[in-house]
């Protein structure tokens, strides 16, 4: 086993494959993954409903790559999801980039994103398009 971050084969695989401006979607146990995330890649990290949260899986994958944009979805009322304060945290204060809901489906059916990650993650609106930047 590897003995530090990620040790999920095809996330390593994936993310090593990974170039600037390739994209990843961490999302929540709700997200239509296998319908909306196009051509990427799909890995189904969900062990039981709220085990991973989209955030331990962020925060692992912070170990092996950096991040030059966020994209999230945004709720129709305009309110601001409780995660995307963690999200901001985890990010070293990175401003999130709001995309309504179907424009962020759109986002993430297009060729540069790479991999598409589903977790367990019970909050609403706890997904997070990132944009792999430059080590
Ligand atoms: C309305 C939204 O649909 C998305 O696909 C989900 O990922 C969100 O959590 C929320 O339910």
């Amino acid at each position: 086993m590897l003995k530090g971050g990620c040790i999920n084969p095809e996330i390593m695989k994936a993310i090593s494959l990974c170039g600037h401006g390739d994209q990843i979607l961490i999302a929540d146990g709700n997200y239509p993954l296998d319908a909306k995330t196009g051509g990427a890649q799909k890995v189904y990290l969900g062990l039981t409903a709220g085990v991973p949260e989209v955030t331990q899986v962020l925060e692992t994958l912070l170990q092996n790559i950096n991040v030059e944009k966020a994209e999230v979805m945004l709720p129709e009322d305009g309110s601001t999801p409780e995660i995307f304060a963690d999200f901001t945290r985890l990010l070293g204060g990175m401003a999130l980039d709001g995309l309504d809901r179907w424009a962020f489906y759109g986002a993430c059916c297009e060729p540069k994103v790479r991999l598409a990650i589903s977790t367990g993650e019970k909050r609403v609106f706890a997904n997070i398009l990132l944009t792999v930047g430059v080590a």
